[in-house]
């Protein structure tokens, strides 16, 4: 990071006593380079991030073009050329149908029949528009990519959710991530549950130079997660990353243990973990709410990566999850090569879903 300015300071004189000492001396860049050094590279991460998101809006349309979301939608607004409550039906039967749950599917359907009725409508591409407006206006508020705060050494990110849905692999395609963008970085293998996964990540790090601290199978994952934060800071590392053990939201003594993974790391540093990042299946369909409540409650969850929509995810849930719990989507999983973690684009994602416009 502001890789330009680790240049040595140039030496300079000592500096006679004075009442004032000037302010660039310490560390021989006078606030001008550091401002302008901090906007350069704000600027360089915002251009990566459009050109991202601009790669991911084409990935989408081809992965989620084929998902029942977009598929249940496609025909739809042909089959239907008139404003009507057939049209209406159609739609709430598509979105239902696509996982989105009933509260979400209602409040979206009933904001058109009562726009319909008040004759807001010309035609029935006004009437997509104002769908497209709706799911649109459901994502936004919860598209807030990860921010790494550099205050915060080693900003610390623990992985959490069920059995299988990818918290592993996640874990090496946000490390490969990271590391792309300049940040140290470390991982704990606290899945001490399941032999191959600290395997899965030793492997991973010794491929890509990643340091892993392990204790091997059964330790206490506790004690895993305390001594990678520990190392990490003595390393002065940029980003942990703790994995943890998949565990069943049901399962009371498991989902108590991840409380004590966050007070056992807040004796380092009272804000860690920064992120609580909880993975969920996108094929799970609705129980998907029931587990983010169980974890949120458990460990208070600062973010999700939503993964598997390449597969025969629906879609739906993911707007039933943003409506729910208003918690920030982090990234979502197309795939799984380390590319196919996306960042989460709302634009991107409801035009992948939705068919063209109709024509007028
Ligand atoms: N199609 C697809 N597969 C994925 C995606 N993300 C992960 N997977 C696959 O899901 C499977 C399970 O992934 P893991 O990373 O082992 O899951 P986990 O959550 O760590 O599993 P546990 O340790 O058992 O809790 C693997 O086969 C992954 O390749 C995705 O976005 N799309």
């Amino acid at each position: 990071m502001f890789d330009f300015l680790k240049k040595k300071p140039e030496k300079t004189e000592p500096a006679k006593p004075s009442a004032k000492p000037a302010a660039p001396a310490r560390s021989g860049f006078s606030p001008d380079d550091l401002a302008r050094a901090f906007t350069v590279h704000q600027e360089e991460k915002a251009a990566r991030l459009e050109a991202e998101l601009a790669e991911g809006r084409e990935a989408m349309k081809g992965t989620l073009g084929g998902s029942l979301f977009a598929r249940s939608l496609g025909g739809l607004f042909s089959r239907n050329p008139q404003l009507d409550e057939d049209l209406l039906d159609e739609i709430e039967t598509a979105l239902i149908t696509a996982d989105m749950g009933v509260p979400a599917t209602t409040e979206v359907v009933e904001r058109l029949r009562k726009r319909m009725k008040d004759r807001d409508f010309a035609d029935v591409p006004a009437l997509f528009r104002a769908l497209r407006n709706d799911l649109l206006a459901m994502l936004k508020p919860v598209a807030k990519p990860l921010e790494i705060d550099a205050t915060a050494k080693p900003f610390v990110i623990l992985t959490v959710g069920v059995n299988g849905v990818g918290k592993t692999t996640t874990i090496g395609k946000l490390a490969r991530r990271f590391q792309l963008d300049g940040h140290s970085l470390m991982l704990a293998a606290g899945d001490t549950f399941r032999a191959a996964a600290v395997e899965q990540l030793k492997i991973w790090g010794e491929r890509n130079q990643v340091h892993v601290v392990a204790q091997g199978q059964d330790a206490d994952p506790a004690s895993v997660a305390f001594d990678g934060l520990q190392t990490a800071k003595a390393k002065d590392i940029d980003v942990l990353i703790a994995d943890t053990a998949g565990r069943l939201h049901t399962q009371q003594g498991l989902m108590a243990e991840l409380g004590k993974i966050r007070r056992v790391l807040a004796k380092l540093d009272a804000r860690a973990p920064h992120e609580v990042l909880m993975v969920i299946d996108g094929t799970t369909g609705q129980n998907a709410l029931n587990q983010l409540r169980q974890f949120h409650a458990a460990v208070k969850v600062t973010g999700l990566v939503v993964t598997k929509l390449d597969g025969t995810a629906k879609g739906g849930v993911v707007f039933a999850l943003a409506r729910e719990f208003g918690l920030p989507i982090r990234f979502i999983g197309l795939g799984e090569k380390p590319e196919d973690l996306r960042v989460f684009d709302p634009e991107g994602f409801v035009d992948a879903l939705l068919p063209a416009a109709p024509a007028a």
